[in-house]
């Protein structure tokens, strides 16, 4: 009676368990699988990047189906394939790794599944066995078992174990010991290599077996229907596992006992597989776990590498820092610029450009000694708002800066005006200014030009003469064509050390190097066009750092003709300027009639240089993105000593990717030869000799920063309109500086910029009318028509002896604003 209750008690605890199996192996493979395709993926991760790794994660479906169809084997192979480099990361060496214990775990896993289920088998028997002892009261074979159970014994290895008290006798009432609770497994979170050790070093040795008996008919029937058990065999290493701890039922020489011998043996086997697998799921978890803090770690450690590394670069950096700055105090301090001050004494100049020809003389950035007062939001929204109408278009000039291959500097400094007053200072009334008091920032940026349709405004003035065409003032720069006039003598230098070589070749090649420069800072000037200056508008520039000073008259206003002349100890400069403009649909052309002079002082007083100008276009007139192009031929002509320079400027093409190209020679006339090449471009640089041991001998400066929200002005540029308190006592009245519009304009009131200009316009049209009624001609100021050429102006040098004495405030002037 106990043993069937025995029975039912031991059936129903095979069932429990063969349940809880079931649901383990399940969710045990599923997370081994998932293991194996986290483990693919790492291993893409490792092979290709993590590129190709994401793009697999971001698959893991796919994966999923398809990995799980690869047998174990092939995961392992594919992971050994992959086998992480050395010095890979933890992780990854445990991804590797782990591949042969957790598959092993698995088949382990599958194996207690089949093993339960001979279990039950098993107990069916024991469970007939008894029913029919007790009912038939017989005994069957001495032994107990069947012939066909001894060999099936024999055959699977399995023999009858002895209690541990050596007795082969027991008590039926013993219990069977297929432990499930935990106590001999290894406490949750314990290193399972301390604290729990299964009998054989490799938990995978011990129990990869499967069993498999039968020798009832019930177990035959088990083997037609299963016929993968019949071929199982046990390993011996089940004795390993099933000399401990077997718990012993002793059955007195019956089928019934055998029967009970089989199901121990195999309820151990169970236990030991199950212990494994536990030992091995337990301490692949540590190593998991160890491997992630250890990779966190380096994770962190790498990090914070990167980061001091960056903070020391960066302290290094500031350091060099410090110390240039002291450099370039020093350099300042020692500079001697004092043989620039010819009239006055001359204040140390600041450089504009990237490279200048002076010897004496050291480049230094203004930028440093900025007091740095930019334009506040305040005044940048004033700027955005209003559109208002400008008029016609001109020539203007433009220069660049020098440079010699010893390396050089091009300089600036002021009219000798002691305090920073500025007549027209920025609206929140600061002044950014360089060391020499000069300012280094227009007051304002320029207003947005979004939205003004040129398209318009040309379209209703075909046909008609567009200088005379009065258009927006936003499409202004605050200067007018005068101050582009004296742009063009940025590069002054380069005409000073022209007139300090004896080589008549090398005098040549820097004239014409002054010449490409005046092309340079056009490259930042397609947006915007420079004011019409009003007849009788005048514009002097003295710059004693550059040692010339320079005056221009608007001489005439139908045509626009604009004049002007410079002098310095080294050279004479004057050009004058009419300009002929073409309407092309997109783009516009602006041809310069008018010739441009130069006459060296040194050594003697006879080597004049005259040339013309080449066009320029400006593309894409009606997009945002203008660009400025320059071609043609221009010729400079060596009056005195029948020397000539022809450069050609190489129109942008279509076809070809390079753009502001220019080359030339300079040929002496009189042997008809070739004496020296030039090339370069006009917006960097131009070259004389043969590449690549051509010699520099010009080169564009650095732009300001922010330049191009400042209409893309150079440094030059910038300090072109600058009134301080000193000058505006001396000034003309007719001086561009004091012209309302453009100064309004240059501060960001575009509206009333608008005003002024349409005013100042037709007060212009009304003088001229009444003049007309008068029959007065107006008569430029400063220079007289040419004697031998009508087209011609020369400078009558009464500018500068008025200036002098009795002094522009007091003669009488005509006012035109
Ligand atoms: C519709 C608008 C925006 C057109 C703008 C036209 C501007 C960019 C054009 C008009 C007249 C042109 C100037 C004409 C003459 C000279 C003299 C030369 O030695 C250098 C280039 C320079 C200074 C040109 C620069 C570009 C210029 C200023």
């Amino acid at each position: 009676m106990i043993n069937t209750e025995f029975l039912s008690f031991l059936m129903e605890r095979i069932h429990l368990l063969q349940a809880f199996l079931a649901k383990t192996v399940e969710s045990f493979q599923e997370w081994v699988e998932q293991l194996k395709v986290h483990r693919l993926y790492r291993q893409h991760v490792l092979t290709f990047g993590c590129g190709r790794g994401d793009r697999l994660a971001a698959e893991p479906k796919s994966v999923n189906k398809n990995r799980s169809k690869l047998t174990t084997t092939e995961l392992a192979s594919s992971v050994k394939a992959c086998s992480p480099p050395p010095g890979m990361p933890r992780l990854a060496a445990w991804i590797i790794d782990s591949a042969s214990p957790l598959d092993q775990a698995s088949k382990r896993l599958n194996q207690v599944e089949k093993n339960l289920q001979q279990l039950s088998l098993v107990l069916d028997q024991i469970e007939l066995a008894s029913a029919t002892d007790s009912e038939l009261g017989q005994n069957n074979l001495a032994d107990g078992l069947s012939p066909n159970v001894k060999k099936d014994r024999k055959k699977f290895g399995l023999r009858k174990k002895k209690s541990s008290g050596g007795s082969w006798g027991g008590s039926k009432n013993s219990h069977c010991s297929i432990d499930l609770s935990n106590n001999a497994l290894p406490p949750p979170g314990s290193s399972p290599n301390k604290n729990f050790e299964p009998s054989d070093a490799s938990p995978i040795s011990t129990c990869s077996f499967s069993g498999g008996l039968s020798t009832s008919p019930a177990s035959n029937n088990l083997s037609s229907s299963n016929p993968t058990l019949c071929t199982l065999t046990r390993p011996h290493s089940l004795s390993t596992c099933s000399e401990r701890d077997v718990p012993i039922v002793d059955y007195k020489s019956s089928s019934e006992s055998q029967s009970h011998g089989d199901f121990l043996a195999l309820a151990k086997d169970v236990n030991e597989c199950l212990k494994s697998v536990l030992y091995t799921l337990n301490n692949e978890k540590d190593r998991l776990k160890s491997a992630l803090e250890s990779e966190t770690n380096i994770g962190s450690n790498s990090s914070s590498a990167v980061l001091s590394s960056l903070r020391s670069i960066l302290s290094q950096t500031q350091q060099q820092n410090v110390e240039l700055r002291a450099r370039l105090n020093k350099i300042h301090e020692v500079a001697d610029v004092s043989d620039l001050t010819e009239p006055k004494p001359l204040r140390p100049s600041l450089s504009y450009s990237s490279s200048c020809i002076s010897q004496n003389e050291q480049f230094f950035d203004a930028e440093e000694y900025l007091n740095n007062t930019g334009p506040d939001t305040d005044i940048v929204e004033r700027c955005a708002s209003g559109v208002v109408e400008t008029q016609g278009s001109d020539t203007s000039s433009e220069a660049g800066s020098i440079s010699s291959e010893e390396g050089s500097l091009s300089s600036e400094n002021s009219e000798l005006a002691p305090s920073h007053y500025n007549a027209h200072n920025n609206i929140d009334g600061s002044v950014s200014t360089n060391m020499t008091g000069r300012r280094t920032k227009l007051p304002c940026p320029r207003p947005n030009t979004e939205g003004l349709s040129l398209w318009n405004l040309l379209c209703k003035n075909i046909g008609k003469d567009l200088s005379q065409v009065s258009m927006p003032v936003a499409l202004n720069e605050p200067l007018n064509m005068l101050q582009r006039m004296c742009e063009e003598l940025e590069y002054s230098e380069l005409l000073d050390k022209a007139a300090e070589l004896t080589d008549p070749y090398e005098r040549m090649v820097h004239v014409a190097a002054f010449a490409v420069s005046s092309y340079g800072s056009s490259y930042y000037r397609a947006g915007s066009k420079p004011f019409n200056p009003l007849l009788g508008e005048t514009y002097e520039c003295v710059r004693e750092d550059k040692g010339f000073k320079f005056v221009a008259e608007q001489v005439s206003h139908h045509p626009p003709v604009s004049v002007c002349h410079a002098d310095s100890r080294n050279f004479i400069f004057w050009q004058d300027v009419r300009i002929k403009t073409k309407f092309w649909g997109k783009s516009m052309e602006f041809q310069p009639n008018g010739f441009i002079n130069v006459r060296l002082l040194k050594p003697d007083q006879k080597d004049h240089y005259r040339w013309n100008k080449v066009t320029t276009c400006v593309h894409n007139l009606f997009s945002g993105q203008r660009w400025v192009d320059q071609y043609g031929e221009l010729k400079i002509v060596n009056v005195d000593k029948n020397i000539t320079c022809k450069l050609t400027f190489v129109k942008a093409s279509y076809w070809s990717a390079k753009r502001h190209e220019v080359h030339g020679v300079v040929i002496d006339e009189n042997e008809g030869k070739v004496v020296r090449k030039l090339f370069g471009k006009w917006s960097e640089a131009l070259y004389c000799g043969v590449a690549p041991s051509a010699k520099c001998i010009w080169r564009q400066g650095t732009m300001p920063e922010d330049y191009e929200l400042y209409y893309g002005f150079t440094r030059f540029a910038i300090e072109l309109n600058e009134l301080d308190a000193e000058s505006a006592k001396i000034l003309p009245v007719t001086d561009t500086r004091f012209r309302p519009d453009q100064r309004l304009l240059e501060e960001g009131d575009l509206d009333g910029a608008e005003k002024l200009k349409l005013q100042l316009e037709q007060a212009q049209r009304d003088r001229r009318k009444r003049f007309e009624e008068l029959g007065i001609h107006h008569e430029p100021k400063w220079f007289k028509r040419d004697e031998d050429n009508e087209e011609s102006w020369d400078f009558t040098n009464k500018y500068w002896e008025v200036r002098k004495n009795p002094g522009f405030q007091n003669i009488s002037l005509e006012a035109l604003w």
